[in-house]
């Protein structure tokens, strides 16, 4: 039977516990064997110019999946030069896994909704099939789509954002609990955010 592989592209800055709910609950409802978690190289649609180096945020993206057998961390992103564009990770993963596996890409309903800003996005549509997941403060739709290329699926609410955890751990506040106990670990091991 084909494999089914979820990839769960992000800036992960750092990674919280809405990336790991939407990927464990797309996992479940698509049957997947693996989600592969992609953290960008260069975010160039990224407002704040100053993302934490890519290797602080790859490693922090392994800490939070590692207890999960079903979940995998992708360098593919890391280790290509220049900006990152979800065509080159698509097609790289697609070489990697073989054109027999089917490929699903979940992002949040905030990335959604700027799909087609995306490079080459026309293209994007025929690499994975798109899950857009639901996000508490962003309306979740496929309107703006062509008919097919995306599945809309329900997730636990969960609002946190990468954002107030850079803010809350800047301004002295805790973030247990809103990222995994690993990922709180290391942001002060490395004074990240600070
Ligand atoms: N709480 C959440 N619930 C559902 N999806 C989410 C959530 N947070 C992020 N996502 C989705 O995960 C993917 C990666 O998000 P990203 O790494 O940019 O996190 P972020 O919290 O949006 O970061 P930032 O606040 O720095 O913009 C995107 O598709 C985004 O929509
Ligand atoms: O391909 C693009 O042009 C593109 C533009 C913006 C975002 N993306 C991808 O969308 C995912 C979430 O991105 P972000 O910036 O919200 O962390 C991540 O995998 C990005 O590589 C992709």
């Amino acid at each position: 039977m084909a494999q089914r592989i979820g990839v769960m592209g992000g800036t992960f800055d750092p990674i919280h516990h809405g990336h790991l709910v939407a990927a464990s609950e797309v996992a479940d409802r698509y049957a997947l064997d693996e989600v592969v978690f992609v953290p960008t190289g260069k975010p160039w649609q990224k407002s704040e110019s100053a993302v934490t180096p890519a290797e602080d945020r790859y490693l922090m993206t392994v800490i939070a999946t590692a207890s999960n057998p079903r979940f995998t961390v992708s360098r593919v992103d890391v280790d290509r030069d220049g900006p990152t564009y979800t065509v080159d990770t698509l097609r790289e993963l697609r070489d990697q896994y073989g054109d027999k596996t089917e490929l699903f890409f979940i992002t949040g309903a905030d990335a959604l909704s700027k799909i087609l800003s995306w490079k080459d996005a026309d293209q994007l549509f025929e690499l994975a099939h798109f899950i857009g997941v639901t996000r508490p403060g962003f309306a979740l739709t496929d309107a703006h789509l062509p008919a097919d290329v995306v599945s809309l699926v329900q997730v636990p609410a969960m609002a946190i954002s990468s954002t107030d955890c850079r803010r809350r751990v800047a301004a002295g506040q805790p973030v247990w609990y809103l990222v995994p106990d690993g990922v709180v670990q290391y942001i002060t091991k490395r004074h990240l955010y600070r």
